[in-house]
């Protein structure tokens, strides 16, 4: 089963009245994998994360959810997803584990023990007989994806589970998200606005914006895109990769469309390439360092497709 596809959106669409929320949507997620999908507000991850739940029936294109694709084969299978989308509906009056228990029962599961299991799971034992109504926000989400998980779903879905929290609350939902990814094999699909939220969550990253997939990258390749550099423009680039290779022994390094060279060996100074490039009469027009901050990255991203956003 390793590496097995879980789900996979082919081409879908969907449209309210004149806006196009999502445009021929393509995503595939693996077993075990925690997909993070980032995108501004009103990018359409809600819209996507409705489809794949059901929770949106009319849509175009395919969706396959653990190898279905028919409307019977779907329906069955989602039993197999955990989602919270929504704020789950729970008595304000009733402790955390009363309303677990509710669920339980309505959900049909069996295992009695299971509820302890959870509040154990999620960090919540120790209040488990405490009302709803004066948890922190922090605790309710933690509840909620308790009950996202009472049925021990292979596929967790969660649409922007930081919206909203306080900043301790995020700390303490991004831990349990951590836990939950490192201790059990669940799959997860978690979308959020600000990409470093979950830039230590997911072992891949899906960026939306306008209805669209923009970019996609993995954890190692967004490492890569973070790392800093050095920029050069020189009059022949053909020479100076040729200089890199040989008198500085590396081949970290590209040439842009635009004919810049980007040095990202961290074991090179500036100053040695520049002198290198000088002493063999290359023409050196710029030199700079570069360093991405994420949030940067991500705004930069989701800017460039909104002003190319007829080419994308
Ligand atoms: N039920 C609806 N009726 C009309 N328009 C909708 C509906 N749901 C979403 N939209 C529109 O579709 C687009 C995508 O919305 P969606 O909620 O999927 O984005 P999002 O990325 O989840 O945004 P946010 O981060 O604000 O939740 C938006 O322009 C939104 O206004």
């Amino acid at each position: 089963m390793k590496n097995s596809l879980v789900l996979e959106v082919n081409n879908v669409s969907k449209q309210y009245g004149k806006q196009q929320a999502l445009e021929h949507f393509n995503l595939n997620v693996n077993k075990g994998e925690i997909v993070g999908v980032a995108g501004p507000n009103g990018a359409g991850k809600t819209t996507l994360f409705r489809i794949i739940t059901g929770m949106t029936p009319i849509y175009d294109g395919d969706l396959k959810l653990f190898g279905s694709l028919d409307a019977a084969g779907l329906r069955e299978n989602r039993k197999y997803l955990g989602t919270i989308i929504e704020d789950p509906a729970f008595f304000p009056e009733m402790s955390a584990k009363q309303n677990l228990e509710f669920y339980r029962i309505q959900r049909g599961v069996k295992d009695k023990n299971r509820i302890d299991k959870l509040l154990t799971l999620v960090g919540l034992a120790d209040v488990g007989n405490k009302k709803f109504k004066g948890f922190s926000l922090g605790m309710k989400q933690r509840l909620a994806i308790a009950l996202a998980l009472i049925h021990e779903p292979e596929l967790l879905v969660f649409d922007e589970p930081t919206n909203g929290l306080d900043p301790a609350g995020i700390i303490q939902v991004r831990k349990l998200l951590q836990k939950l990814a490192k201790e059990t094999n669940l799959t997860i699909l978690v979308s959020s606005h600000i990409l470093s939220e979950l830039e230590n969550l997911a072992t891949r990253f899906v960026i939306v914006n306008h209805g669209k997939k923009i970019d996609e990258f993995t954890k190692e390749e967004l490492q890569e895109r973070l790392q800093s550099y050095f920029k050069f423009k020189v009059d022949d680039t053909d020479r100076a990769s040729q200089l890199l290779e040989t008198e500085l022994n590396t081949t970290e390094f590209e040439v842009t469309a635009e004919g810049m060279i980007h040095v990202f060996d961290p074991n090179i100074e500036a100053s040695d390439i520049a002198d290198t490039f000088v002493k063999n009469n290359l023409k050196l027009s710029h030199l700079s360092r570069n360093s991405h901050n994420l949030e940067e990255m991500f705004i930069n991203l989701t800017e460039e497709a909104h002003f190319n956003d007829e080419i994308i």
